[in-house]
């Protein structure tokens, strides 16, 4: 379904005109990433959960960064924040850049060559992850996450925002992995899970990254062999490989990687 971009009278409308100073709050995360169905789901509140979560990054001047476009999911939040008076950048593949595809784009755009390069260039960009309810896509790129910082790849907190117990049987199979013994307790404890976006980012303030002694240290090596010649990973960028650890560097963040 392809949503209609919010003009600043929608937005005001729909309560996300620009933050008055007195609700500002600080916080350690300069530009989060959301991960998001680029459908809206059938129930409203997983729309009201996108346009709260973008309220709630105005509010503590964070920046977003997503997969581009504007429908579903992704064009709420992405167009809540834009118009809430914050930076927006959106990483997508050349292939769907068209309007018929994605929609039209708010704010920054980042083409990359394809998707893989669109993960890690999002995950370079941010200090922390996000997931809204979401299809294939947003489970792809939340466990990518996951897995990278069970790895040490990076130690950016990760989150689930379980509107309405969207998620809680995807929590219940993780907990049942972890007593099966596929996943260890302590990288359970990777995923950050609550039902509101104000107590997922507090949760997310107080994070303390993952550290598991035996694979900690290990870089996420970003370019990628085309031929026998070493390619930078993004269009973007021409600087040498980047690993998503000094993505909190780039971003200017005070997350510790
Ligand atoms: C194929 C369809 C739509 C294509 N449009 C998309 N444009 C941009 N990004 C997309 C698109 N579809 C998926 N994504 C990425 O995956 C995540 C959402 O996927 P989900 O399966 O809807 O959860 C999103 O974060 C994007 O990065 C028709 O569906």
């Amino acid at each position: 379904m392809l949503l209609p971009e919010l003009t600043p009278v929608d937005s005001r409308e729909r309560g996300i005109e620009k933050v008055s100073e007195k609700m500002r709050q600080v916080s350690r995360f300069k530009k989060i990433c959301v991960f998001c169905g680029s459908s809206s789901g059938k129930k409203t509140s997983y729309r009201d959960a996108a346009i709260e979560l973008a309220k709630e990054l105005v509010s503590r001047d964070i920046d977003l960064v997503y997969g581009g476009g504007s429908i579903g999911l992704m064009g709420l939040v992405s167009q809540a924040v834009y118009h809430g008076g914050r930076h927006v950048i959106g990483v997508i593949p050349k292939t769907l850049m068209t309007n018929e595809i994605t929609g039209e784009t708010v704010g920054e755009v980042v083409p990359v060559a394809d998707m893989h390069q669109r993960k890690a260039e999002m995950a370079r960009q941010s200090d922390a992850f996000i997931a809204l309810p979401g299809g294939y896509g947003t489970l792809e790129e939340l466990l990518e996450v996951i897995t990278w910082a069970q790895l040490g790849i990076h130690r950016k907190p990760v989150g689930l925002l379980n509107v309405d117990g969207y998620y809680t049987s995807l929590l219940t199979f993780i907990d049942q992995a972890v007593e099966e013994g596929f996943i260890s307790p302590s990288a359970r404890r990777i995923i950050i899970s609550a039902p509101s976006s104000q107590e997922l980012i507090e949760k997310l303030e107080e994070y303390v990254p993952y550290y598991d002694r035996v694979v900690s240290g290990l870089k996420w090596e970003t370019r990628i062999i085309y031929g026998h010649a070493w390619m930078p990973a993004t269009t973007r960028c021409q600087e040498p490989s980047m690993p998503v650890d000094d993505a909190a560097e780039d971003s200017g963040s005070s997350v510790s990687s």
